[in-house]
Order: C-alpha cells, then sequence, then structure tokens
C-alpha cells in the first residue's frame, strides 16, 4: 500500500513529499517525473508565476541506482520563487512578515474560514498552503506511481474535454504524448482555437474559466478495487483522490451524471464473450468500474474544475481586521489552469490504480509481485476455458 504525505508552503522554499510503501526494484525515470512535472506548469492561460518556475524533481531518498529500494520515497521541489520571499517566508522569528501581510480574503479561496479557523493574524498563513503550487509534488508521486503502472504496461492520460461552455469532441485515437506539445491537452482542433479566444476574453476582463477534464487508463485488469468494503471501492477511492484536488468540484465515472437519465436497458453495459478478449462489453457507461471492481474496460473520469478564484476583476470582500467593505484585486494569478488540473488528475488517478494494483498483486519487490500479477494472468485464461 502507497502512502504518501506533502509539505511546503507556495512560496517557501520547496514542497517535498515522502512516499512509503513503494516497492524494490522498479526503475524510476527521474526524466519520466520531469516531464510530468512540465506538463503540469503548461496550458493556455498560466500567469506569471509559472514563468519563475522550471519545476524539477530532486529523488533525496529511496532510490539507488535508477532502482527503488523499498523505503521510504523523498521527492523535492525547489520554489524558484523563494528567493523573491525569503524576508517575507523565512521560519526564524523576525521575518519582514508584516511587508506582505494579507487582510483581504479572497472570495472562493480558503482565505476566510480557514484565517478564523487556525486563528491567524495574517491570511497569507492559509493561502501559502491551500495553493495549487502543493499540485506540483503530487504530480511527482504520480509519476512514481505511473512507474509501476508502465511496466505492467497500463497507460493512463489525463486531457482537457471543456472549457467554460466549449465543448471538445474527444478523439481516444489522439490520446498519447503527442496530445502534449498542444496548448490546452484537448483533442480536438476546433474545439482548442474556440477555448484560447475565450480564455483571453476572460484574462483581458480581469476574469477566469474553469472546465472539465477528463482521465483515462487503459489496459487496467479485471479486479482491482473490491465490492467488499466502503474504503476499498476502486470508484470511491478515484473519487476522493480527485475531489481533493484545488477547485475541482464534481467528480463523475462514465455516464456519470447522464446515468439517472438513462433505463436501465440504455445505460448498462452488455457482457460478451469472444476467445481472444474473454468477457467484455461492447459499451463502457460504468467508465471501466463496476461493484467497485475495474471490470477491464477502460477506466474513464471526468472531474468539473471552477473557475480561478483570483480575478483581476474586483469581487465584494470584506477587510478580515477593519471589517470594511471592499473591492478585491490582484497583482498575479492563473486565469485558467483546467490543463494543469487534467496532469494533476492523471497523477492521482494513476497513484489510485497503482495502490488497488499492489494491494491485489503485493508483493515487496518487482520480481514477487510480477509473479503474482502472471499467476492471475494464468487465471484468467483458465477460467475463459468453456466448462459445462
Ligand atoms: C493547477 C491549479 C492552479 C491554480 N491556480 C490558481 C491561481 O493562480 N489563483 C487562484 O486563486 N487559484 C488557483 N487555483 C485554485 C485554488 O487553489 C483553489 O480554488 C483554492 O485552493 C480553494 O480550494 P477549492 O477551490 O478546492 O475550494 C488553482 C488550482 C489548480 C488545480
Ligand atoms: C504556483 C502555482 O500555482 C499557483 C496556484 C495558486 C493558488 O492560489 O492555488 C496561486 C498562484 O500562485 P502565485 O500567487 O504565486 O502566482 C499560482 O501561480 C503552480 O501551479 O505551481
Amino acid at each position: 500500500m502507497l502512502r504518501y504525505l506533502t509539505s511546503g508552503e507556495s512560496h517557501g522554499k520547496a514542497l517535498v513529499a515522502i512516499v512509503e510503501g513503494f516497492p524494490a526494484g522498479f526503475e524510476i525515470s527521474e526524466e519520466y517525473i520531469n516531464k510530468q512535472l512540465k506538463k503540469r506548469q503548461g496550458g493556455h492561460g498560466r500567469g506569471g508565476r509559472m514563468a519563475i518556475e522550471t519545476d524539477k524533481v530532486q529523488i533525496i531518498a529511496g532510490v539507488r541506482d535508477g532502482k527503488s529500494m523499498g523505503s521510504p520515497i523523498t521527492l523535492m521541489i525547489e520554489n524558484k520563487d523563494w528567493e523573491n520571499w525569503q524576508n517575507i517566508m523565512q521560519a526564524a522569528k523576525g521575518a519582514h512578515i508584516e511587508e506582505r501581510k494579507v487582510t483581504k480574503p479572497r472570495p472562493g479561496h480558503a482565505d476566510l474560514t480557514g484565517t478564523i479557523k487556525y486563528n491567524h493574524k495574517d491570511v497569507r498563513n492559509v493561502l501559502e498552503r491551500a495553493s495549487a503550487r502543493e499540485t506540483a509534488i503530487r504530480v511527482a508521486v504520480g509519476a512514481l506511481a505511473e512507474c509501476i503502472l508502465q511496466h505492467f504496461e497500463i497507460d493512463v492520460f489525463g486531457h482537457v474535454v471543456k472549457i467554460a461552455t466549449v465543448d471538445a469532441k474527444v478523439n481516444y485515437e489522439n490520446l498519447n504524448e503527442e496530445l502534449y506539445n498542444t496548448p490546452l491537452y484537448c483533442t480536438d482542433e476546433v474545439a482548442t482555437g474556440e477555448m484560447i479566444k475565450i480564455i483571453d476574453e476572460a484574462k483581458n476582463n480581469g476574469d477566469s474559466l474553469g472546465g472539465i477534464v477528463e482521465v483515462v487508463a487503459k489496459n487496467v485488469p479485471k479486479g482491482l478495487g473490491s465490492y467488499v468494503h466502503w474504503d476499498r471501492k476502486l470508484d470511491a477511492r478515484l473519487a476522493y483522490a480527485v475531489m481533493s484536488i484545488q477547485a475541482i468540484k464534481a467528480v463523475e465515472l462514465g455516464a456519470g451524471f447522464n446515468s439517472a437519465n438513462l433505463s436501465g436497458s440504455e445505460l448498462h453495459d452488455e457482457i460478451y464473450f469472444s476467445g481472444e478478449k474473454g468477457f467484455y462489453h461492447e459499451t463502457n457507461n460504468s467508465g471501466g468500474i463496476e461493484g467497485g471492481m475495474s471490470n477491464g474496460e477502460p477506466i474513464i473520469l471526468r472531474a468539473a474544475m471552477k473557475p480561478i478564484p483570483t480575478l483581476y476583476k474586483p469581487l465584494k470582500s470584506v477587510d478580515y481586521f477593519t471589517k470594511e467593505q471592499y473591492e478585491a484585486s490582484v497583482e498575479r494569478s492563473d486565469s485558467c489552469a483546467v490543463s494543469a488540473a487534467a496532469i494533476v488528475a492523471q497523477s492521482v488517478v494513476s497513484l489510485e490504480i497503482a495502490n488497488s494494483f499492489l494491494e491485489k498483486f503485493a508483493g515487496d519487490n518487482l520480481q514477487e509481485i510480477e509473479g503474482n500479477y502472471e499467476n492471475y494472468v494464468n487465471y484468467l485464461a483458465e477460467i475463459n476455458e468453456v466448462s459445462r
């Protein structure tokens, strides 16, 4: 079972994660982790901060000679912006914290309730940790999990299917690495043009936009997760993980919310059998999960991201200390980060799938896990034999 903790503030020295339970013997590609980090920084609509950062992972512990050792893996990403914030962010008493003290909470962010809850005297103490800067280290952790999945030929792709009211026609043929050279990680070129236009319009109006991301996991073996207990259900774990991403407001699997509009005969995926594929479905309204278990079809998850809360266009708020009503305005923010969210969603989905995979094929090292996996593949071949 993979467990991880993250630590780090948005303008602090660095972001750190410790990943426990990672089996020994897997090749860990620093290059792959950095590729994922670069993707998360991309996408049309990001703000000035992304021009400052060039996220690179440092593997501090748990990997030797390019392979996992079975010991906890520690990852770190430095914040280049720290240079500009040292005086304000340093931990020692006497830091110049008054300089950039924040007293005006932003609607839609963690600012107001976080300040009340922790009895802070500076809203900055909340926004530093609530910030989606933290998603950088989660992508690094997700990329580690992908090192396990890729060994077993499981591919997970995150992409953009909607920005505000513009829907993309999804072309599953184009869900590959090439997609990440496009400006919005969207498989529909025509919709991408429209999306860029409305993002620019929103930005010029001091506004922001949200959208919908989709994650597709291919070649996931049947039977990951379980129906026997609520916290072992793969769909529940995926929803929890994706909902924990900053600004995500809804998660659905397969037909999702539209399931409620369809009759049983329209919705349920009928079961077929062929010698080549074994048991399979010709439709995938379930999104690859039935009874909390992967059913062998691609896992398809969608998540809705709300528009970014920090706006150049003033929104009404109240100063935390003086209680004066004011109109908030800001120096710097993303206007749309849906492409980045697609990569973050891919990462947390990968981590949950890897976790369920390791539960099913448990082992302390690669060879042991491979053996358990092969055993299961042989078992599946056996049950595919016709018996009467
Ligand atoms: C990749 C990414 C980038 C984000 N960038 C910003 C930003 O620049 N400004 C901002 O106010 N919120 C940004 N957000 C959203 C806030 O972090 C989020 O709305 C806030 O933490 C409150 O949490 P909640 O929306 O989940 O309730 C971003 C979110 C993600 C996933
Ligand atoms: C730093 C990142 O995103 C940040 C997320 C964020 C927020 O409030 O969530 C606010 C902005 O931070 P800043 O005020 O420093 O510009 C974003 O840039 C990142 O994605 O790496």
